[in-house]
């Protein structure tokens, strides 16, 4: 806690700590690597297909939906294995909900990628 600094100060300190995060995911976590890249690939179709503006907002939600939960997920994981490293049945399920959440967010960010480029091949 760093309370006696100015609120902007500690604002400021709260974004550098995320964008922090952020690089760690993105340098360390497979996952998120692969999301990165098929986020890539989307974006590039985007383009390629100059979808809509409601198309480009409806890839981007979901891009930022799976990303921000694979890293919700990676930071459940790595607490879990901190705070029990050995196996427990709890853990495994603990894990497994996490995960369920990103491919819930998963399916509906394919469905959505049916529903914009789908037609572009009709
Ligand atoms: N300590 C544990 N106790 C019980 N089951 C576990 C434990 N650790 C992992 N599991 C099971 O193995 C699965 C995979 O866990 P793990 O931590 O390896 O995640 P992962 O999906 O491989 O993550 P990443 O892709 O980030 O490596 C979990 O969803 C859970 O079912």
């Amino acid at each position: 806690m760093s309370e006696k600094k100015p609120f902007i100060i500690n604002r400021i300190k709260s974004v550098g700590y995320a964008f922090k995060g952020m690089l760690i995911l993105i340098k360390t976590e497979a996952s998120i690597k692969t999301q990165l890249c098929i986020a890539l690939v989307v974006i590039g179709a985007g383009f390629y297909f100059d979808i809509s503006k409601t198309e480009w907002i409806a890839q981007i939600a979901m891009i930022g939906l799976v990303l921000s939960l694979e890293g919700m997920n990676t930071s459940v994981e790595a607490l879990a294995d901190f705070i029990h490293p050995d196996f427990h049945e709890k853990i495994g399920t603990i894990k497994d909900v996490a995960a369920g959440a990103v491919f819930i967010a998963s399916i509906a960010a394919v469905a959505i990628a049916c529903v914009i480029y789908i037609p572009k091949f009709t």
